[in-house]
């Protein structure tokens, strides 16, 4: 009988350093004491936390972060020797976590980021820079927060044409609609609640805007298609002009509004919008509440795949990053875009105007004659067929609402109607459209 081999040598801990320790970082924090022994279990090695670094040492974070080595200068966290993943947790497209990722990677170091604004503008000259190094570069928390999404379809999916992919991807926005459903908080209190949870950016406005949605459907259409990301290409309507008035009237056309991102691709190039959407009552995106996202990915083997999860807030977060280093550990990892970045292709950009649907139009006009045949007259020259038109009767939002429902037809002839309507004397402010998804 031969002997049996001696065991192999344990593998050395893998050194991470964490940059940004506000509601992520500290998640993260939280996270990697917490499950500490099963996490060193399943990745095969510990994963040690060796330095911290943020903006201020002194603020109350209601972690202890005292057994770590804390760092004032960025750039001396990233060049200490005994660092091998730095993990970019600070926010915004550019500055300090832009240069910290460029250090970090070119240092031939392993990122690991929750940044979608920097990698939607950034993320394939950061991901050459990691295949030129050969080093991870990794952003599972970057999109629809603890949904495993961007391993799934990296990875599970990874033998599929993915034609569309869509979905929420905005749990600030889908609390606030969400709220605004049960008819409770108005639209600023229950922004201040997701702001209060931890769950909105450090400027809002990137949130109900729809960017920061449109950051993530950036990066879900370039892993999905094989196209170069292309942020520019993204058109983004937020839900900021929505009233109480359209989540009843939705909810009387049998719907509910959620704030969408979706991109297809097909022979007319690539369409990637964000925008609130009529998704019908029966739908799985019509039963998503609060905080929590869904991505729906849809492969020509595979099928519907449908992700739903906790979009925001420090413990999904902090469970994406974490599940990230753990990749790392175990060395699973290969280009950040499932491919070379030489070989993604660019796609051109689909003409959003010619896109056919229904769509919801609500306007609030003065209460006199002649209005409703300034809007069928508008609809008429657009050449917008009308397939019901709604007025309640009564008296909000300084005037009268009236909702239509459109045949299906272009969305550039319902735009130009609008564009008409907006600027008659008696209609106030912006009327709104959305879409009627027929999923
Ligand atoms: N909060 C959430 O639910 C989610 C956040 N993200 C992303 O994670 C990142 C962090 O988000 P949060 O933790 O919510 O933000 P936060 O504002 O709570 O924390 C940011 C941290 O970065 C530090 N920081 C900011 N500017 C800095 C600078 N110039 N130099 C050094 N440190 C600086 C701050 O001191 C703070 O510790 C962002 O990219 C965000 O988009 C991703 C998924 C979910
Ligand atoms: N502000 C974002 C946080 C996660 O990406 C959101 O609300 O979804
Ligand atoms: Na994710």
């Amino acid at each position: 009988m031969s002997p049996s081999p001696a065991p192999a040598a344990p593998r050395p801990p893998l050194r991470v350093a964490l940059a940004g320790i506000g509601v992520v970082g500290g998640g993260v924090v939280r996270l990697l004491e917490t499950n500490r022994d099963l996490i060193a279990r399943r990745a095969g090695r510990s994963i040690e936390i060796v330095a911290v670094s943020a903006r201020d040492r002194h603020k109350d974070r209601g972690i202890d972060l005292s057994p770590y080595r804390w760092e004032d200068d960025m750039d001396a966290l990233v060049a200490a020797d005994d660092v091998d993943v730095v993990v970019e947790m600070i926010g915004g497209a550019d500055g300090s976590a832009l240069t910290l990722a460029r250090h970090a990677l070119g240092a031939g170091k392993a990122l690991v980021t929750a940044n979608k604004a920097m990698i939607a503008h950034h993320g394939l000259s950061l991901a050459r820079l990691a295949e030129a190094k050969d080093t991870p570069l990794k952003y599972e928390a970057a999109v629809a927060g603890g949904i495993p999404v961007i391993k799934a379809i990296r990875e599970g999916a990874s033998a599929n044409l993915i034609a569309r992919v869509y979905g929420i991807l905005n749990g600030t926005c889908n609390y606030i609609l969400t709220q605004m459903e049960r008819g409770g908080a108005s639209f600023a209190d229950a922004l201040a609640d997701a702001q209060a949870e931890g769950y909105a950016e450090a400027d809002p406005t990137f949130d109900v805007d729809g960017i920061d949605a449109a950051h993530k459907l950036s990066i879900l259409a370039a892993l999905c298609f094989g196209t170069r990301l292309d942020i520019g290409a993204v058109t983004a309507n937020g839900i900021r002009g929505l009233i109480a008035a359209d989540i009843r009237e939705a909810e009387a056309l049998g719907h509910r509004v959620r704030l969408i991102g979706m991109a297809e691709r097909d022979q007319n190039g690539l369409y990637q919008h964000v925008q609130p959407c009529l998704v019908p009552a029966d739908h799985p995106l019509a039963y998503v509440p609060g905080a929590l996202n869904a991505v729906v990915a849809e492969g020509n083997f595979v099928g519907r795949l449908f992700f739903e999860g906790a979009g925001a807030g420090a413990g999904p977060t902090a469970s994406a990053i974490v599940a990230d280093i753990i990749d790392i550990a175990r060395d699973e990892y290969g280009p950040a875009f499932a491919m070379p970045v030489d070989a993604l292709d660019a796609a051109p950009v689909a003409d959003a105007g010619a896109r056919v649907g229904k769509h919801y139009v609500r306007l609030i006009v003065e209460d006199r004659i002649g209005v409703l045949a300034e809007i069928a007259t508008a609809m008429r020259d657009a050449g917008v067929s009308i397939e019901s038109f709604i007025q309640r009767g009564t008296d909000e939002e300084d005037g009268v609402v009236i909702v239509l429902v459109t045949h299906e037809g272009p969305t550039r002839a319902i735009e130009a109607a609008l564009a008409a309507l907006a600027a008659s004397d008696h209609v106030v402010g912006t009327p709104m459209r959305m879409p009627i998804l027929a999923l």
